[in-house]
């Protein structure tokens, strides 16, 4: 077997490196230009990344052997996660090990500010002595606007408060208990920015966030405010800001991130002490660089061995934990997927998934993307997979109606029912599991069955009567199919039944035609499932 190959693009410690080494040969190549990576990017099988790669959809596209991009980071703007994700390409990152480093780093830009540190050092070494001009401020008592209460932002909230600080905080998302929980009174945005004396940003960078800081809300805020930007560029509108500090209209401004990366040209260079400007250090401390690299790489190494990954950016709800607990589900709503799939038909409209008695009580949506997966890996065979399924589905306008029904279920460990309407109709199987992992299939368009899934399957719909069994079984004999067990389930006797046969071989072309033919038989289908 030939081994893996990792490409790491920007720089990463050495601890991360060491643990891909146990798996994968590791290429280091930073700085790389887009045409270099592009070109590149197709011998590899893994990616990984700090802030410094742009992974773009072109970069995606190229990457057939992609398996996973790992930022060695918590923000993933930099990677068209909706490319990969459409190219079942798993994103993961680092989502608590720099939260240390950058909450100190907004703390140490508040500070920076208050006492005007930077400006004050290079006085003393062009060899001046101005104890008068560098007079600061205390942060004691002051505001301080949290805008994202989220990891680091809580961090800056538990810090800033030992240092006397009065904390408000604006994150639509978070609960007031949290908020409580670390002494922040939850305000809206346009209050933060008129009563904060500092402001700290720590969200991510979205639509709704763009130019968040832009002219008209800096008009409304205290002519002294100090603001902190050590989340993402772009949050503030740059032209905006630099206009209200070269105005003396605010107090200072301390900005570790830039809408374009490396900031270059800038109004912002050309301001004076108000403005303090370091080149996205918020991470940059030896110890969440070990974490950071340890973590993803840690998580690329899992992934190339086939196991799962627990910071999956575009898997919601699949950690290992979750992974490792289902798995057995997971593989049933797989088979039965795959079977409900074939059964109704090549263009699926809608499946409806029902989780039953004991089942019930877990989380549903990883049991939908594996029936999501099963159902379209006909069509989609390998390409599909736990990353791409749902959005595969959703682009192919297949409905997914989700239910539970926690009394009905004659298997303990409960049972999974789907049924898919398709062009074939529409068609149901049900399933359970024997022991921990023995996959039964217990129900066919609702004709009560006990079958395990076999590579080759036939199906018939027919009326229970003599002679139906025997001429079915001629008939694949005179093809050379040989029948390895067959079943038949029916509600009453001389009713509709449903016989289902594990093949050994697989079903010849027309051969299905000709079973139809049979007398007494109304339909048959085939389900291939190795
Ligand atoms: N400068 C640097 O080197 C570093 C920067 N970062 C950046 O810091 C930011 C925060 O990171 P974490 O705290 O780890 O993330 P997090 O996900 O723990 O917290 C983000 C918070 O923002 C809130 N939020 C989302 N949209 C919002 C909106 N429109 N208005 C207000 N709040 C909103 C969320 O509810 C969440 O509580 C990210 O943008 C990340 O990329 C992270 C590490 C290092
Ligand atoms: O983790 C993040 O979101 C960061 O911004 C850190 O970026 P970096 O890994 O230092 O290029």
């Amino acid at each position: 077997m030939t081994m893996a190959k990792v490409l790491v693009s920007d720089p990463i410690d050495q601890a991360g490196i060491e643990i891909l080494s146990q798996v994968a040969q590791v290429d280091v190549e930073t700085k790389l230009p887009l045409e270099e990576l592009v070109k590149i990017i197709p011998e590899y099988d893994a990616l990984m990344l700090r802030s410094g790669t742009k992974v773009t959809k072109e970069v995606i596209e190229a990457g057939k052997s992609l398996k996973i991009i790992g930022r060695a980071g918590v923000g993933v703007d930099n990677i068209d996660v909706a490319a990969a994700t459409r190219q079942g390409i798993v994103v993961v990152n680092s989502p608590e090990g720099n939260t240390i480093a950058a909450a100190e780093h907004a703390l140490a830009m508040i500070l920076s500010l208050s006492r005007q540190i930077p400006a004050a050092n290079q006085s003393v070494k062009a060899g001046k002595w101005e104890r008068k001009k560098f007079i600061g401020n205390e942060v004691y008592k002051k505001t301080l606007g949290v805008v994202g209460l989220g990891k680091i932002g809580a961090h800056v909230a538990t810090v800033a408060r030992a240092m006397g600080m009065k904390l408000i905080a604006y994150d639509p998302f978070v609960s007031n208990e949290r908020a409580e929980r670390l002494h922040c009174r939850l305000v809206d945005l346009d209050l933060l920015f008129q009563e904060s004396d500092y402001i700290t940003l720590h969200i991510p960078k979205t639509t709704e966030t763009a130019n968040l800081i832009n002219a008209e809300s800096l008009a409304t805020m205290k002519p002294t405010v100090r603001i902190v930007n050590c989340a993402r560029g772009g949050i503030i509108d740059e032209s905006a800001i630099a206009e209200a500090l070269k105005e003396n209209k605010i107090g200072g401004a301390a900005l570790d991130v830039y809408a374009n990366e490396p900031l270059g040209e800038s109004p912002l260079t050309e301001l004076g002490p108000n403005t303090v400007l370091t080149p996205h250090l918020g991470a940059s401390t030896e110890e969440a660089q070990v974490n950071v690299a340890v973590d993803v790489a840690e998580q690329i190494r899992d992934v190339l061995l086939g196991l799962p990954a627990r910071s999956a950016v575009n898997i919601p709800g699949l950690n290992p934990d979750v992974m490792e607990k289902m798995r057995p589900y997971l593989s049933l709503a797989e088979t039965l997927g795959n079977m409900v799939g074939q059964l109704a038909g090549g263009r699926i409209e809608q499946l409806t998934v029902r989780l039953q008695g004991e089942l019930a009580s877990q989380d549903s949506q990883p049991i939908v993307i594996g029936a999501l997966k099963g159902l379209l890996s006909q069509a989609l065979r390998e390409r599909v997979n736990y990353v791409n399924a749902s959005i595969e589905a959703e682009e192919r306008g297949i409905r997914v109606i989700e239910t539970k029904d926690a009394s009905d279920s004659d298997y303990s460990g409960g049972s999974l029912y789907l049924e898919a309407e398709g062009s074939k109709g529409k068609h149901s199987v049900m399933g359970a599991l024997l022991g921990d992992s023995e996959i039964r299939i217990t129900n066919l368009d609702d004709f009560p069955i006990n079958v395990p899934p076999a590579g080759y399957m036939l199906f018939t719909l027919h009326r229970d009567m003599p002679g139906i069994i025997g001429n079915i079984g001629s008939l694949l004999g005179s093809y050379n199919v040989n029948i390895a067990s067959m079943q038949v389930g029916r509600k009453i006797v001389r009713g509709d039944a449903v016989m289902v046969l594990s093949l050994d071989d697989p079903l010849p072309e027309g051969i299905l035609d000709e079973i139809t033919k049979v007398s007494g038989i109304t339909d048959a289908y085939t389900v291939k499932l190795s």
